[in-house]
């Protein structure tokens, strides 16, 4: 099938000192060629003089790469154009391009291709987007371990043994009569158990991948004046959000950016809990509680001069961390509600590197990169789930064809994470690995 002739903006928005334009499609060398007056050889930066092709107006002068497919990104052929970054430079050589034949690429479209013509599985895919998407370092190390086929590779392995069970529960059915091996319905049986096992401790990562793709919600709850903006900005190194004497003072939800460990954070100061004087305080702590409830950590705030107040403390048992702020002012007390508070004072400092460390380790509890490659979506885990089950489900069925349905099912089910549902696969193993000798 030929494709169209797609472009798109590769380098970021805004001015910069260079642009890259990328192509792909059957007309790249023409498209190419009707803008630098040639093609370069392949693969070799190259200084060419880009044209308007209508006009002949000089465009840029620019490194122009030429990429001929197979052996390319997407598969198809391919070029570069890295030009001057100005606005101006793009807008001329974008129009040009499309007036040679090609259009703005989708969201996507180029990763797409590749995966399409076989360049890459579902899982590695993804993994490119978590990639240009990645804030920290854990992310970074995780996205280019999906990227460089971690998790196609493991479930690729398990796609294979799925196969081969299949084809030998596939012979059971088709040669039921004959001399058959003995104990070949035995061996699919521990097999599938085995593989069970295994999708079984995959799963069992507490969900650890998924959140340090997406990052972790932490919310900092407390009555007025506790101190929770002041902590906020402390933790941010920055006047997020607006501190004063005042109590009452946040209504909206206010959010910033960490990185905990590796761990990217959405930290979010809330409003005071309290029976709240007017209506818009009233929706501040109804936003407050729904937040507080969504967070994968709860940082309960009190006043350690203050007595703790009762809807902070309900919140206590749910609280990854319970802290008595303003030491300055008073003792940390032992124990509220039954938790030992850890004391800090916002205002002289103290205690915060104590907490900056107890809530790295509270994030890296629940998120960060595990030693073994990780499912990292909520797609993964619902396949894999299904997976098991449906091996769970050849445990108890007792007619072949059944167990056979079942293992099929569960190939479907893997072959849609990595995008590769190849159960023809299976024949090919049944006539040709192995072996009835007939
Ligand atoms: N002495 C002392 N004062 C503090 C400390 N931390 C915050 N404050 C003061 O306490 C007051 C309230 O601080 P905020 O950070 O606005 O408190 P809040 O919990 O966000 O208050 P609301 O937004 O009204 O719920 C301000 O005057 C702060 O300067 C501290 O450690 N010691
Ligand atoms: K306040
Ligand atoms: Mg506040």
């Amino acid at each position: 099938m030929v494709e169209a002739t797609i472009f798109a903006l590769a380098s970021g928005a805004g001015r910069a000192a260079v642009a890259l334009l990328r192509l792909s499609g059957s007309g790249t060398a023409g498209v190419v060629a009707a803008l630098a007056g040639g093609l370069p050889p392949p693969r070799r930066a190259s200084l060419r003089r880009l044209r308007d092709p209508r006009t002949a107006e000089l465009l840029d002068q620019a490194l122009v790469l030429w990429f001929p497919g197979p052996a390319s990104y997407t598969g198809e052929d391919s070029a570069e154009l890295h030009l001057h970054g100005g606005p101006a430079v793009i807008a001329g050589v974008a129009e040009a391009l499309v007036s040679a034949g090609a259009r703005p690429a989708e969201p996507g479209e180029f990763t797409r291709r590749a995966f399409l013509n076989g360049r890459m599985d579902l899982t590695a895919a993804e993994g490119i987007a978590d990639l240009v998407a990645a804030e920290t370092v854990a992310q970074r190390r995780q996205a280019l371990r999906q990227a460089e086929g971690a998790l196609a590779t493991l479930y690729g392995g398990w796609t294979a043994r799925l196969t081969a069970l299949l084809a030998r529960q596939e012979a059971f059915i088709e040669f039921e009569d004959e001399d058959l091996p003995t104990g070949l319905d035995d061996a699919v049986a521990l097999g599938s158990a085995a593989l069970r096992a295994e999708i079984a401790a995959h799963l069992a990562d507490a969900g650890r991948g998924e959140r340090l793709r997406e990052g972790l919600l932490v919310a900092i709850l407390g009555a007025p004046n506790a101190g929770k903006s002041s902590l906020l900005n402390a933790l941010a190194g920055r006047e997020a959000a607006i501190v004063s004497a005042r109590a009452g003072t946040t209504r909206d939800v206010v959010e910033v950016r960490l990185d905990l460990a590796g761990v990217p954070v959405t930290l979010a100061d809330t409003a005071g809990l309290r029976e709240a004087a007017d209506e818009i305080e009233a929706e501040g702590v109804r936003r407050a509680c729904r937040r507080a409830e969504e967070a994968d950590l709860v940082i309960a705030v009190f006043a350690a001069d203050q007595a703790p107040d009762g809807a902070t403390l309900a919140w206590v048992t749910h609280a990854a961390l319970v802290l008595a702020n303003k030491l300055d002012l008073a003792p940390a007390p032992t124990a509220i509600g039954g938790v030992v508070p850890l004391g800090i004072s916002v205002r002289t400092g103290a205690g915060l590197d104590a907490l900056r460390i107890r809530l790295a380790e509270e994030a890296g509890a629940r998120a960060g990169l595990a030693a073994e490659a990780t499912l990292t979506r909520p797609r993964h885990r619902a396949a894999l789930t299904e997976a098991a089950g449906w091996l769970a489900e050849l445990d108890t069925a007792s007619l072949p064809e059944l167990r056979a349905e079942a293992l099929r099912a569960a190939l479907r089910a893997i072959g849609r994470i990595t995008g590769r549902v190849g159960v023809e696969a299976v024949l090919d193993a049944v006539f040709g690995e192995f072996c009835i000798g007939k």
